[in-house]
């Protein structure tokens, strides 16, 4: 999914089977290389198609705009992993430009199997200036470290600020996390649902140069945070169905700096019905 303003795209190359980098990809039913499929999944790579009678929003839907995109197990893909599905995806835009993404996954197996899947909203965020930013939202939380074959470690009690290559999972984080953009006097706001984990990424100058379609300075324009379910993978029975919520929204800087810490975010998390 692509989305100008808080989302950002790159050289853009866009060369099936291979996913576009950038905006908002799916990653499902795996994240990473946490199993045996590709990298991040399948979901990425493939043709969704558009619900053209979608179900209607449960409450409060004025001023919204939504899309319902439907993605479904296809006989190539049970080659890969054996399962039904269906994966509802609703895109929603509030008035404000407010962006609220919705993943309803059903286990439609008729063979009485569950599956087991991760998932990530892996959003790039656009910024000034990678030196300039903070993420406040996941001081002192225990992650996992990527470049560190996913070692756990703590967080120190300040805010996140980037001076090198970053690959983290934080684990069970608070609903609302920030990304303050200083130059720009930005603060993207992401709330999520669901998700109980957050992945940071910035590949920084070395990565960046392996990556064919990441300009070598692009790095420095961009932040992954990625509400996320990798810990602890979800299952679903036959029948059942699991919801995910990601919203983002973008403020001036002023008005969120400082006021984050994992305390306050939890006890007043809702971000309300899809
Ligand atoms: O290059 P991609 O497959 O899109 O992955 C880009 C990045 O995604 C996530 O943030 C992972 O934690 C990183 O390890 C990975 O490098």
């Amino acid at each position: 999914m692509m989305v100008s303003g808080n989302a950002c795209n790159f050289v853009a190359i866009f060369k099936p089977p291979k996913a576009i980098r950038g905006g908002i990809p799916i990653c499902f039913p795996q994240f990473s290389n946490l199993g045996s499929l590709e990298p991040h999944g399948f979901a990425r790579t493939r043709f969704w198609s558009i619900d053209n009678d979608p179900p209607p929003f449960p409450t409060n839907s004025s001023n919204k705009a939504f899309i319902d995109l439907i993605l479904k197990h296809s006989e190539e893909d049970v080659k890969i992993w054996p399962h039904r599905y269906e994966f509802r995806l609703r895109i929603t835009l509030g008035p404000g430009g407010d962006l609220m993404l919705t993943s309803r996954i059903r286990n439609t197996n008729t063979d009485g199997k569950s599956f087991t899947f991760t998932f990530a909203y892996h959003t790039y965020f656009h910024v000034t200036d990678i030196s300039e930013v903070r993420v406040e939202g996941l001081e002192t939380l225990d992650y996992l470290d990527n470049l560190k074959n996913r070692e756990r470690f703590t967080e120190q009690g300040d805010a996140i600020v980037f001076e090198s290559e970053v690959d983290k999972v934080y684990l069970r984080t608070p609903t609302k996390i920030a990304v303050l953009d200083h130059e720009r006097k930005r603060t993207f706001e992401l709330r999520k649902d669901g998700l109980p984990d957050a992945v940071v990424w910035n590949p920084w100058d070395k990565k960046a140069k392996t990556i064919p379609d990441l300009g070598d300075d692009e790095y420095k324009h961009m932040l992954c945070v990625e509400a996320a379910c990798v810990e602890k993978p979800i299952t679903l029975k036959p029948g059942e169905e699991w919801r995910g919520r990601q919203e983002l929204s973008a403020v001036p800087s002023s008005y969120c700096s400082g006021q984050l810490n994992p305390e306050s975010a939890i006890l007043s998390e809702d971000i309300g019905p899809a």
